[in-house]
C-alpha cells in the first residue's frame, strides 16, 4: 500500500512514533491535553472542529441584540462562521485541485480544514499531527461523516512524512509553521509535493518592520509554547526550498474583528489582548502566503 492510499483498517494506527525531540513531546503533550471551551464549542457549531482563527467582518444581523438570551449561542455561531472562513481562503488558494488527488493538511489538529478540502474538491487529503488524541478525533469526525476512505490523520512529524516524493498536488500549515524551523518544513514540502503544485500557510508572523518581536509576540509564544517567524524568515525559508510565493496577502485588518468580537465573549481565554495590541501596534501580522513548487 502506498503512503497516499486511504484505508479503514489503519485509520488509527497502532504505530505512534516516538517524537523527533523533547520539544516535540512537549507540543504533543500540550495538543493531547487541549480541550479549551473556545474550540470545542465553537466546533460543536456543525462538526468542523479548528484551531485556528477567523477574519472577516461581523454579521451584526446575526448576532443581533446582546441582551437577547440566545446572543451568547449566536456570538459563539459568528466566532466559528469567521473561523471557517478562514479556511475557505486558505482553499481558495490551492489552485486547481481534481477528484484523484491528494492534499497534506501539516499539523492538522482536529482536522476541520481537512474536511473541508474533501467536502470542496472531492479529494483524499493526508492530515499530520504530533497528537494522537488529535489524530483520532480527526479520524473518528471522517468516519461519522462517511469520509474516512478520502480524509485520514496521522501522528506524524511533519518535518519528516512518509509521503512519496512529488506525489502530492498541493498542502498547507494552517497555523502551524511556528512550531518548527521553517528551512526543515519547506523542504520537506517541497520534496513530497508535485513540481507545479500550490502550497500554502496562514500564519502569524512578527514584522521586520517593527525591529525585533514585541512583548505581545513573546507573550504569544509563551502561551502557546511556539516560536514566532518573521515575515523575512517565512519568504528566505521558502526561496531556498524552491517554493516561490505567487501570493502573499496581509490578513491582519481581516482578523481584527474577530479578536474584537471574541474579547467580549464569555470563552476568552487571556491572549485575546495580545493579538489585539500587536495586530494595532504593527510588531505582529496575519498573512497568507501561496507558493508555487518549482
Ligand atoms: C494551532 S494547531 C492548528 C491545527 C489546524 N491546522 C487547524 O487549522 O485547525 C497546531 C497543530 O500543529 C501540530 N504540530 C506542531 N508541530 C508539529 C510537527 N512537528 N509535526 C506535525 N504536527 C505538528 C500540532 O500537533 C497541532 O495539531
Ligand atoms: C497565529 C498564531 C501565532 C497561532 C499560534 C498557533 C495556535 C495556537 C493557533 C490557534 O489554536 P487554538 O484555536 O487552539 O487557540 P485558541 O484556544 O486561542 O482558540
Ligand atoms: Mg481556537
Amino acid at each position: 500500500m502506498t503512503s497516499t492510499e486511504l484505508t479503514s483498517a489503519n485509520a488509527t494506527s497502532a504505530f505512534v512514533p516516538a517524537p523527533a525531540s523533547p520539544y516535540q513531546s512537549d507540543i504533543a503533550r500540550y495538543w493531547n491535553q487541549e480541550a479549551r471551551p473556545v474550540n470545542l464549542r465553537l466546533g460543536d457549531v456543525d462538526g468542523l472542529y479548528h484551531h485556528h482563527y477567523g477574519i472577516g467582518d461581523i454579521d451584526h444581523t446575526a448576532l443581533g441584540d446582546t441582551e437577547d438570551s440566545e446572543y451568547e449561542k449566536k456570538l459563539i455561531a459568528e466566532l466559528h462562521r469567521l473561523e471557517s472562513a478562514q479556511a475557505e481562503v486558505l482553499l481558495d488558494h490551492l489552485g486547481v485541485i481534481g477528484q484523484d488527488d491528494t492534499l497534506v493538511d501539516a499539523g492538522c489538529g482536529r482536522g476541520g480544514s481537512s474536511v473541508m478540502a474533501h467536502q470542496r474538491f472531492g479529494c483524499k487529503v493526508e492530515g499530520v499531527t504530533l497528537s494522537s488524541t488529535q489524530a483520532e478525533f480527526g479520524n473518528r469526525r471522517a468516519k461519522e461523516l462517511g469520509i474516512d476512505d478520502h480524509v485520514r490523520a496521522q501522528v506524524c512529524n511533519m518535518l519528516d512524512t512518509p509521503f512519496e516524493k512529488g506525489s502530492i498536488a498541493a498542502s498547507w500549515n494552517n497555523e502551524s509553521s511556528m512550531y518548527v524551523d521553517l528551512d526543515d518544513l519547506f523542504a520537506e514540502h517541497s520534496r513530497f509535493l508535485k513540481v507545479g503544485g500550490r502550497y500554502v500557510t496562514i500564519t502569524g508572523c512578527w514584522n521586520p518592520r517593527y525591529g525585533q518581536p514585541s512583548k505581545w509576540v513573546s507573550q504569544i509564544n509563551a502561551h502557546f509554547e511556539c516560536n514566532i517567524h518573521s515575515r523575512r524568515e517565512y519568504l528566505r525559508a521558502m526561496a531556498d526550498n524552491r517554493l516561490v510565493p505567487q501570493a502573499v496577502v496581509d490578513l491582519t485588518p481581516a482578523t481584527l474583528p474577530y479578536w474584537e468580537l471574541r474579547a467580549t465573549s464569555s470563552l476568552v481565554t487571556g491572549i485575546e489582548e495580545a493579538f489585539i495590541e500587536s495586530y494595532k501596534d504593527g510588531s505582529f501580522q496575519y498573512v497568507l502566503i501561496a507558493a508555487d513548487r518549482v
